[in-house]
């Protein structure tokens, strides 16, 4: 299949550029076909002379009026010409790249486009793009022009060209998966049609065909699998009911605090669950420090106490040692069983835990995605929780609920998801919502400051330290793609504030690039007070919770996400003492600038999520893997929440016809359903 095909296949493609196709993380045809344009450039309006517009991007044609010339200004390189239409003439110039000078010639007609600035009583258009004009006609003059999500060293032009040519070799070959009725029904254009003009559209009408044909497909097959995967679920919904244990009314006394409203509210539902003979699936949402662990507990010790077995998942091992020991301590008079159970378990103590679990010493186990292998055997498992689901498929939900007898399961959130969206994709999943903070959390006071003030940002950090606080400094870095330019300079930040502003207090570092054990043993120190001050990247972002941290840097603030910072900050405030947030920036866009106001202002992340979404759409907002939603490569879960409502129908009433997808107008569907499923995208849904 040429499809499958790498890239490298094409003509012009060497090692260097593949390594950076790569690096998108597009490998074969199929991939560079379906990397989508993150918006476009309209050049079908050319602009005259006399009526372009300052400080923008201007599409004009003109005439090459003077020779260039190579001059120098400052110690800067430029080459510099006239150019004229019948309306004026303005100046081109290119900065550094004196071979510029050869490539006009005086007389001839070009397509230049490119920002004009006035510069010294001059109108200047900067290093346009620019195309000689052959008896008028010119490649890009006149077209809709596709902008790709691209890396800083694979230019837009490379990328527009693979893909005009991968386009014009696969066409024939792709395959227009949607049945011929829903197309007529819907009416939606061909597959090949929506490919060529979401890539390159011939007119508006053509592009917004294009993409309401690639949307609904997309959402349509996220929709299909989710009822495919619900119908799973819900065919093996018989359960075992439990009772509420007599000791449960010593182990709530024996909190140390009492629950607030809505975790007695959000218990009191669980137990409807645990009660009833079917099995639970339940999502708790709450805000970040809501209390949702306790919830944990307080379900699994009922489970535990009707003699069945528990196991809760976190998605890292720092958490799943937090929860532990947190579990620990709330069961500790309750004689319960409990192991540890993640990467860095030792083979030997690994052997025994599963042995004890299938023998049912164990109760209890908790852990990471160590859980869901095959040889964990858990006969009597009756209760199943996760901790922020996103970070799991739902196949590896589905394997872990497979063990034992049909369990319960709790997935638990802090990602604040909008109802309506909440119910489309949690269709199959009651809903709690632990809407309330313990009692005393007093707001954090948010700043968001220039990097003028880091000074006073060190003697404030100084001040809380010596009153016995900690505080945390989160530099950006994204997990995943660690750059190692990053990781030096969260490095030498971290020894810069070691040897010169803070020799006398503990700094521990925590990154991505450790291992698991150095990670842990840095969390333990700060957990236990040993560390004064931890510098990190957003591995500590999801759940670590020490409530005698009060103070949170957040150095480089525009270039986390909103609902990021929220997380981030969310590690303060979560003891009885006053906390605080500042957020480091010297990002001069005005967006930036009121999205860190938003972070000013609220501590609420519907809030949060909300303006957020207002000011920058969806996008962004859920722009990266971490925050729950599945990854879309065109749909938008909000602005096309039309779409979803005609996807809906639409895959409820082909499933009631044909539940197996067994018809032969479905069979590319189930093929692209099977691989939906088991691919990356599902892994983030639900
Ligand atoms: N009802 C309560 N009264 C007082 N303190 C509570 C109560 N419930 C939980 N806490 C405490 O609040 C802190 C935060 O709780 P927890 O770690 O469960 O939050 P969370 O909901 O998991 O938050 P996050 O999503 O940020 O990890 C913990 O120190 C916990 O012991």
């Amino acid at each position: 299949m040429f499809l499958e095909q790498s890239i490298m296949d094409l003509k012009g493609v060497g090692e260097q550029t593949i390594k950076k196709f790569n690096k998108l993380g597009l490998f074969t045809i199929q991939d560079l076909i379906e990397h989508y344009p993150k918006e476009y450039e309209d050049r079908r309006k050319i602009t005259k002379i006399q009526e372009t517009v300052m400080d923008e991007e201007n599409n004009i044609i003109a005439t090459v009026a003077s020779r260039p010339e190579v001059m120098k200004k400052g110690y800067k390189v430029i080459v510099k010409f006239r150019i004229k239409d019948d309306t004026g003439s303005i100046y081109v110039v290119f900065y550094g790249q004196p071979y510029m000078k050869n490539n006009f010639i005086v007389g001839e007609t070009y397509n230049f486009y490119g920002k004009i600035r006035r510069q010294y009583g001059c109108i200047e258009m900067e290093s346009p793009e620019y195309e000689k004009v052959d008896n008028g006609i010119t490649q890009k003059a006149n077209k809709i022009i596709p902008i790709y999500p691209a890396t800083q060293k694979l230019s837009q032009k490379v990328i527009r060209q693979l893909i005009e040519q991968a386009l014009s070799l696969a066409l024939p070959e792709v395959e227009d998966v949607l049945p011929a009725y829903i197309k007529e029904l819907y009416k939606l254009k061909s597959k090949s049609f929506a490919l060529t003009h979401i890539h390159f559209p011939k007119d508006d009408e053509a592009f917004f065909e294009a993409r309401k044909r690639l949307v609904f497909e997309e959402l349509f097959l996220l929709q299909l699998s989710l009822f495919v995967l619900k119908s799973e679920f819900l065919s093996r919904s018989k359960g075992i009911s439990k009772k509420v244990p007599e000791s449960f009314k010593a182990f709530v006394e024996y909190l140390p605090f009492e629950f607030t409203g809505a975790q007695k509210r959000v218990m009191k539902e669980i137990v409807k669950d645990l009660k009833s003979d079917y099995a639970g699936n339940r999502l708790v949402q709450g805000d970040v420090g809501s209390g949702k662990t306790v919830i944990a507990a307080a379900s699994l010790f009922i489970v535990i106490k009707n003699n069945q077995q528990g196991a809760l998942m976190a998605p890292t091992e720092v958490l799943a040692k937090q929860h532990y020991e947190f579990l620990q301590q709330v069961f500790e008079p309750f004689n319960i069983k409990m192991a540890l159970l993640t990467g860095s378990t030792t083979a030997k103590e690994k052997r025994e835990i599963l042995a004890k679990l299938k023998s049912q010493e164990l109760d209890l186990v908790v852990g990471t995605h160590a859980l869901i292998e095959d040889n964990v055997e858990m006969p009597a498992l009756g209760l199943v929780i996760t901790d922020e689901q996103h970070r799991f498929g739902v196949r590896q939900r589905l394997k872990l609920s497979e063990k034992g007898q049909t369990p319960d399961v709790i997935v638990m959130t802090a990602t604040p998801i909008p109802r309506t969206l909440a119910l489309i994709l949690y269709g199959d999943m009651d809903i709690s919502i632990i809407d309330e903070l313990p009692p005393g959390r007093q707001p954090i006071k948010t700043n968001a400051v220039d990097s003028s003030y880091h000074a006073r940002i060190y003697q404030f950090m100084d001040k809380h330290i010596r009153e016995g606080r900690q505080c945390y400094v989160i530099c950006p870095m994204v997990e995943e793609n660690e750059k190692q330019a990053d990781l030096k300079s969260v490095t030498e930040y971290t020894a810069y504030l070691k040897e010169q502003v803070f020799p006398h207090f503990n700094i521990g570092l925590l990154h991505g690039k450790m291992k698991p054990k150095e990670k842990n043993a840095v969390m333990e120190a700060f957990a236990s007070g040993q560390v004064h001050i931890l510098v990190s990247t957003t591995v500590v972002e999801v759940g670590v919770n020490v409530p005698n941290a009060t103070v949170m840097v957040i150095e480089n603030a525009e270039r986390f996400g909103l609902a990021q910072l929220h997380q981030l900050r969310g590690r303060v405030g979560r003891g009885k003492h006053q906390s605080y947030c500042v957020l480091v920036s010297d990002s001069k866009n005005k967006v930036t600038k009121k999205r860190l106001k938003i972070m000013e202002e609220s501590t609420d992340g519907f809030v949060i999520a909300d303006t957020d979404l207002k000011l920058r759409g969806p996008g962004d907002f859920f722009g990266t893997k971490q925050h729950g939603l599945p990854e879309m490569k065109i749909a938008n879960l909000y602005t096309d929440a039309k779409v979803l409502k005609e996807v809906q129908k639409a895959a409820k009433s082909l499933l009631e016809q044909d539940k197996d997808l067994s018809l032969p107008e479905h069979q590319g569907l189930k093929v692209k359903l099977l691989q939906t499923i088991e691919g990356e995208q599902m892994h983030t849904a639900l």
